[in-house]
C-alpha cells in the first residue's frame, strides 16, 4: 500500500518537474526567437544602410535626414521594420483549438485597440470604418515558435499530402504574415470589435483594410478572362466598330459588353460601362433570393443557378488552408460528406443570408462616389499611334520597327486599359482642383501616354513608345 503511495507521489513529482521544464523550454524558445528577430532586423537595416549609401533613386527636393533615408531605402528594397498598430485581445489564448479559418467559428470574438504610439488620435484612423461589415486583418504569426519555413507543407486537412506553401494558408511562411477576413461588429472610439477571427490573443496586427467585395471578390469583377467572356479577341472588331481600323474602346468595351450579357437583354450601346453599375446588376440578380431563379447571370457565366450559389457559398466560407482544389473538392469540405450549403443562416435564425452581399456592407461612396466617371476620347493621332503597337506574340519579327507591348495583347486591350484608367480619373484631388496645367502623362506597358482633361472628359492626345 505504502509502496504504491510512494511511487504515485514520485510519479506526480516527476510530472510537475516535467511541466516546469516544459515551461522553461517554451520561455527559452521565445527569448531565442526574439533575439534572432531583433538580430535580423538590425542586420537588415545595417545592410540597407550600407547598400544604399549615396544611391537615392528618387529625385528629392530637400535633403532627407539620415534615419528617414534609411527607412525610405528599405521600403524601396521591400525590407521594412513593421510597427504593430495594435494587439489582438481574443477569446483564444493558445494556438491549439483556435479555428484554422475565421468562418469555422462565428462567435470567435476579439477586440483591437489602435495604439496611441501609432497615431496621436487613434480614433481618427477608424472614422468611416463603421460603414463596413467586414475588415481584412493583416497580422503576424508571432507565436510560430520557430522561424523555419519550407517550400512544401502538409496542411492538416490534406492528411499528409504535401503542397507548395503558397497554395495554402499555412502560418509557416517566410514572412509569417496572416490575413483574416473578420466581421466588424462595432467601432467604439479607438477600438474595433470583431468576430469570426482565427487569431490568438496577443497577435500583433499590422494593418486593417475594409472588405470591399467590388474590389476583393472575383465574383464582382466585370473584367473576366476575355477568352471565357465571349468578348472579341484582340484584333477583331465588333459590329459597331467595323469600318474603322482602330478598335475604339467605347462603346465596345469589355464592361459594356458584359453588362449586356448580364442583363440578358439588348441595352443598346448607350448603356453605361461603369463597373459599379455592373456590380449593382450582379447584386440584384445573383444575390436577391427572390429573383435568383429569374436571373440571367448563371447563363452569362455558363453555369446553372445551384452551381453559382454553391460556388458563392464556398467562396465565402473558404475552408482551412484555402486550397484551390476546384468545385468538386469544395463539395467535400463538409466533414460529414454532405455538399456545402449555399445558404448561410444567421445565429438568431431571423436573417437568412444568401451570399456575401447579404451580410457584407460597404460605405455608400464606393458605389456612388461624389466624383463622376469621365468620358474617354482618343484623337485620330492617338488612335494611329496606338494602332502600330504589336502584341508580345505578334508574328512580326522582334527586330521590326514597330513598338511592341510586353504585357498587353495589342492595341485593343491597351485602348480598353487606357479607357478604364482615364474614366476613373487618375488625377489627385490637388491636381484635379488646383492645377492649371491640364496635360497628364502616364505610362502603360511600353507606351508613354499624353492626355488632357476637360469638363467631364479625358482625351488621349498621343501614344508613343516608352523611351528605353
Ligand atoms: C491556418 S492560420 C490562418 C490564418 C489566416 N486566416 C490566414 O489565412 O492567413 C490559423 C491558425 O494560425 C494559428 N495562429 C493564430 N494566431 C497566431 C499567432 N499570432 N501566431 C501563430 N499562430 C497563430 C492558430 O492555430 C490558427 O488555427
Amino acid at each position: 500500500m505504502s509502496a504504491t503511495c510512494n511511487s504515485a507521489d514520485h510519479f506526480n513529482k516527476l510530472q510537475q518537474q516535467i511541466s516546469v521544464m516544459r515551461k522553461e523550454i517554451k520561455n527559452l524558445r521565445q527569448l531565442l526567437d526574439s533575439a534572432v528577430r531583433s538580430h535580423r532586423k538590425h542586420m537588415t537595416s545595417l545592410q540597407s544602410a550600407l547598400t544604399h549609401t549615396g544611391q537615392d533613386a528618387a529625385p528629392k527636393r530637400q535633403p532627407i535626414p539620415q534615419t528617414e533615408r534609411m527607412t525610405q531605402n528599405s521600403l524601396e528594397k521591400g525590407t521594412i521594420q513593421t510597427v504593430p498598430i495594435g494587439y489582438i485581445s481574443s477569446c483564444f489564448s493558445a494556438k491549439n483549438g483556435t479555428p484554422r479559418q475565421p468562418t469555422i467559428c462565428g462567435p470567435s470574438r476579439a477586440t483591437l485597440q489602435i495604439r496611441r504610439s501609432v497615431f496621436n488620435n487613434p480614433e481618427h484612423s477608424l472614422i468611416g470604418l463603421e460603414n463596413y461589415s467586414h475588415v481584412w486583418v493583416v497580422f503576424l504569426f508571432h507565436e510560430n515558435g520557430h522561424l523555419s519555413y519550407k517550400a512544401k507543407v502538409t496542411p492538416p486537412r490534406l492528411n499528409g499530402q504535401k503542397v507548395g506553401v503558397y497554395s495554402t494558408r499555412s502560418p509557416h511562411r517566410p514572412n509569417a504574415l496572416g490575413l483574416t477576413l473578420a466581421k466588424l461588429d462595432k467601432v467604439a472610439g479607438d477600438t474595433l470589435h470583431l468576430s469570426e477571427v482565427d487569431m490568438i490573443a496577443g497577435t500583433p496586427v499590422l494593418d486593417i483594410k475594409p472588405f470591399i467585395p467590388d474590389y476583393d471578390s472575383p465574383l464582382h469583377r466585370p473584367n473576366v478572362d476575355s477568352d471565357k467572356s465571349g468578348l472579341q479577341p484582340e484584333g477583331t472588331t465588333c459590329a459597331e466598330c467595323v469600318g474603322s481600323d482602330f478598335v475604339a474602346p467605347s462603346p465596345c468595351t469589355d464592361n459594356a459588353q458584359l453588362a449586356l450579357e448580364v442583363e440578358g437583354k439588348d441595352g443598346g450601346h448607350g448603356q453605361s460601362a461603369d463597373p459599379r453599375l455592373l456590380n449593382r446588376k450582379e447584386k440584384s440578380n445573383v444575390l436577391s433570393p427572390g429573383d435568383a431563379s429569374s436571373t440571367s447571370v448563371p447563363e452569362a457565366l455558363g453555369k446553372d443557378l445551384s452551381t453559382v450559389l454553391e460556388e458563392l457559398s464556398a467562396f465565402i466560407s473558404q475552408g482551412n488552408d484555402h486550397l484551390n482544389l476546384g468545385s468538386s473538392s469544395r463539395e467535400s469540405q463538409a466533414s460529414d460528406g454532405r455538399k456545402a450549403k449555399p445558404l448561410k443562416q444567421e445565429e438568431d435564425g431571423a436573417k437568412p443570408c444568401y451570399g456575401e452581399e447579404a451580410y457584407s456592407t460597404i460605405a455608400g461612396w464606393i458605389r456612388e462616389p461624389p466624383v463622376t466617371s469621365l468620358e474617354v476620347r482618343f484623337t485620330p493621332q492617338a488612335e494611329r499611334d496606338l494602332g502600330v503597337f504589336l502584341g508580345p506574340d505578334s508574328a512580326e519579327p522582334p527586330g521590326c520597327n514597330q513598338p511592341r507591348f510586353k504585357f498587353l495583347r495589342g492595341p485593343k486591350e491597351a485602348a480598353s486599359a487606357i479607357q478604364g484608367i482615364l474614366a476613373a480619373d487618375p488625377r489627385s484631388v490637388y491636381r484635379r482642383s488646383r492645377c492649371v496645367d491640364r496635360l497628364f502623362f502616364f505610362t502603360l506597358d511600353t507606351a508613354d501616354i499624353t492626355c488632357w482633361f476637360g469638363p467631364g472628359f479625358a482625351e488621349v492626345l498621343q501614344v508613343k513608345p516608352l523611351a528605353v
